[in-house]
């Protein structure tokens, strides 16, 4: 019988799918930093039964078409806004992805990208590299508190309530607004849920931990930052689909807020002449949430193990349902 063929749209270290080797055909793309082409990527599903995905890859309707054997779709990444899963379900085509293992470490980033924006400490970094750095001063480079203010966290799942634990840290009061309300993390972390309009006008940190739907996208608008405080710090690290970026701009060069931190846009990657970069109340990373080296092995070893799980006619650890 012939091996199953599996096309790795990413290059990854040959340790993790080494032990595969032998069990299946593995195709790969040829390189790390560069997203696989959309034809090669249809090239490629002609043929294969599996494939690795991650969220730079636009899985639509058209590919899946082009998979006559394909089984299985296994995104490196818990989020799979890049993935028309409905479609997939249709044809019985699985999809999973790679939630809890990179939970803390997306929760760490998040929580790093909230005290940089608030202790300006980019700014700061950027300050003393120029060479501009005359002396001590009573406001020099004076930020916001991050101690006893109060934290809004918008999508209270895994990742937000990982967040909450490190508010709760720092003495935190936790808002949080959720689809559905989460009894069960309110008794563990001690959060109050709230309408999204309350959480907006009552936060200092507005955090967004939704995954990017037809519901959240654009959540963040004009209307929402004009609910914020002006002294509010908006957070977002979970895809940048969610906010208007021109509302968002609006609202920071007009002081309707006072800073944000992001590590996600909406088309990514954003260039140097990106209007937001222009602000120098604007902290922005390069979506390395979860980017360690401990979890991103994780992800792409759960990525693979769903695929063996599904080629031998199991359950997969993590599907999307
Ligand atoms: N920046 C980065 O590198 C990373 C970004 N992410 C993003 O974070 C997202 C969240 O990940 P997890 O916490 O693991 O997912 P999760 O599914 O555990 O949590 C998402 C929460 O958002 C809630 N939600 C959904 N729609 C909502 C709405 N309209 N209003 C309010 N709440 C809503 C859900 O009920 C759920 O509780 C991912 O979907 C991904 O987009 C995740 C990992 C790394
Ligand atoms: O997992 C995700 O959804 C990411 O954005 C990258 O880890």
């Amino acid at each position: 019988m012939s091996r199953p063929r599996v096309y790795m749209a990413r290059k990854i270290p040959e340790k993790i799918w080494m032990p595969y080797k032998d069990q299946w055909d593995i195709q790969m793309w040829p390189y790390e930093d560069l997203p696989v082409s959309r034809t090669e990527l249809f090239q490629q599903l002609k043929q294969a039964d599996a494939i690795f995905t991650t969220l730079t890859d636009v899985v639509d309707q058209e590919l899946m078409d082009n998979g006559k054997h394909l089984k299985i779709i296994a995104n490196m990444a818990v989020g799979y806004d890049n993935i028309d899963v409905e479609y997939a379900h249709k044809k019985g085509i699985i999809v999973t992805n790679t939630p809890d293992v990179l939970t803390e470490s997306t929760a760490d980033l998040t929580f790093a990208l909230l005290l940089a924006a608030a202790r300006r400490l980019v700014e700061a970094n950027q300050y003393i590299r120029e060479d501009k750095w005359t002396t001590w001063s009573p406001l020099f480079m004076a930020g916001t508190d991050v101690h006893h203010k109060t934290i809004g966290i918008v999508g209270m799942g895994r990742i937000g309530e990982a967040v909450a634990h490190r508010a709760k840290g720092f003495h935190m009061n936790v808002l949080y607004h959720n689809r559905r309300r989460r009894p069960d993390a309110e008794k563990r972390i001690g959060a109050t849920y709230v309408p999204f309009e309350d959480l907006l006008e009552q936060s200092d940190f507005v955090v967004c931990m939704t995954p990017l739907t037809r519901e959240t996208e654009g959540l963040f608008d004009r209307k929402a930052f004009q609910k914020m405080k002006h002294t509010a710090i908006f957070i977002n690290t979970s895809r940048g689909g969610t906010v208007n970026e021109q509302d968002l701009y609006e609202a920071l060069k007009e002081g309707k807020i006072l800073a944000a931190g992001l590590d996600v846009f909406q088309h990514e990657p954003i260039g140097k002449d990106h209007p937001l970069l222009q602000l120098d109340n604007v902290t922005a990373l390069p979506h390395i949430g979860s980017a360690t080296k401990d979890t991103r092995y994780q992800m792409m070893k759960l990525a693979l193990e769903n695929i063996e799980l599904v080629l031998n006619g199991k359950k997969p650890k993590t599907p999307v349902t």
